[in-house]
């Protein structure tokens, strides 16, 4: 066969690939899963390349958050960005709003963020991704493109109608010590999670292995199971919850006392007859992991009756530990409400396990915390 016989052959299988992808495929939410996994992608080389540059490489001062305002911000704007030119009639429920940095004071954080995210927006596209996303090379925006991308976050969520959730860059604090955050994403549709996502640029595949490969995308679909896809470009895994006796869990929970009491977990950890000590990591990476077979068993405690947890903090985790085989509930053993509004409601914390220890950790739980069942 000469070269040229052969190139046209490749063209014809690959028009042929491309279109049994997008167009034959009769899966819901395939268009979504494929948009949602490009766009996490991007942003998580995007935070990659800000701690890289930013974290890594400047010395800051004890307690500068501003490569994580600018990672944020600049995350935000381009998923918001290519959410635009995806789904425009989507609105979004984003952490971030734009109003610090369009006052004057903002002007040097605004530049670096427009360099980054542009930075993100230009970069090749790889298999998957499609030009009218507003990726690629040219695909350049100006500061007011991505002011206002950012300010798209804005909507006030609610019980009705497609809504997505942003957190660009969820568990801040383990972002700038180099350790687990993740890059959030979910779609709702009449408040039930309908795909969520999220990217774990630094997380081992393997926990036991702290030194192999590192960073993978872990992505759900209601009733179409929960995947892992390495960073690294190799194959997706299907992931299932393995079955846990209630003495063999180990917790999974913040690394901020603050944000989940540990002193609570103790207590449930003795009820139940744990004994191993729990495995603390920052972000929804916790979900993630859960849902392939780490711990067992993941822990909110709230710690401050007053805070109000966000849907984005939740929605896409909540989804991917459902369709892993395990359950998420509320202390009360209620199903996380994602309709009440940016939030969730009243605090009443998050119990997430494998279905067959779910109702023993619970019962654990309302003993040490008072709370009561509801039906
Ligand atoms: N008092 C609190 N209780 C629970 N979660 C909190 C509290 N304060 C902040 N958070 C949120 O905890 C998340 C990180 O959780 P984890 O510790 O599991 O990594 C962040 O999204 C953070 O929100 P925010 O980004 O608005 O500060
Ligand atoms: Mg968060």
């Amino acid at each position: 066969m000469n070269s040229r016989s052969y190139l046209q052959i490749r063209r014809i299988i690959g028009v042929f690939t491309t279109r049994s992808f997008t167009t034959m495929s009769t899966r819901p939410f395939a268009l979504e899963r494929q948009f949602a996994v490009s766009a996490v992608r991007r942003a998580c080389a995007l935070t990659s390349s800000v701690f890289n540059k930013l974290v890594k490489n400047e010395t800051l001062t004890k307690g500068d958050k501003s490569p994580v305002t600018v990672g944020d911000y600049a995350a935000q704007g381009l998923i918001s960005i290519m959410l635009k030119n995806s789904f425009p009639a989507d609105p979004i429920v984003g952490e971030e709003d734009a109003g610090e940095l369009r006052a004057d004071e903002g002007k040097v954080l605004r530049e670096r963020i427009i360099d980054l995210a542009n930075e993100a927006l230009v970069a090749p596209r790889v298999e998957g991704d499609k030009a009218e996303w507003g990726i690629g090379p040219g695909q350049t925006k100006t500061t007011d493109e991505l002011l206002d991308a950012i300010d798209r976050g804005n909507y006030d969520g609610g019980r009705t109608g497609r809504m997505w959730t942003i957190d660009p860059i969820d568990g801040t604090k383990g972002f700038l010590r180099g350790e687990q955050y993740a890059v959030c994403l979910s779609l709702l549709v009449d408040a039930q999670v309908q795909l969520g996502i999220i990217g774990c640029p630094n997380l081992p595949l393997d926990l036991s292995n702290p030194d192999g490969e590192r960073g993978c995308i872990f992505v759900a679909v209601r009733g179409q199971g929960c995947q892992q896809i390495p960073l690294s470009g190799a194959s997706e895994t299907t992931l299932s919850m393995p079955t846990f006796t209630p003495s063999s869990l180990t917790f999974l929970e913040s690394v901020e006392a603050m944000h989940s009491s540990h002193s609570t977990s103790d207590i449930i950890s003795s009820i139940i007859g744990i004994t191993r000590p729990p495995i603390r990591m920052d972000s929804q990476a916790k979900y993630g992991c859960l849902a392939r077979g780490d711990g067992g068993l993941y822990l909110r405690m709230p710690t401050n009756a007053g805070y109000r947890e966000k849907i984005w903090d939740h929605a896409p985790g909540c989804l991917l530990v459902e369709e892993a085989g395990g359950i998420v509930t509320d202390s009360r053993g209620l199903p996380l409400d994602f309709g009440v509004g940016r939030t969730l409601g009243e605090n009443y914390g998050v119990v997430a396990a494998g279905k067959e220890v779910h109702a023993v950790v619970l019962d654990a739980v309302q003993q040490a915390t008072g709370v009561k069942a509801k039906a």
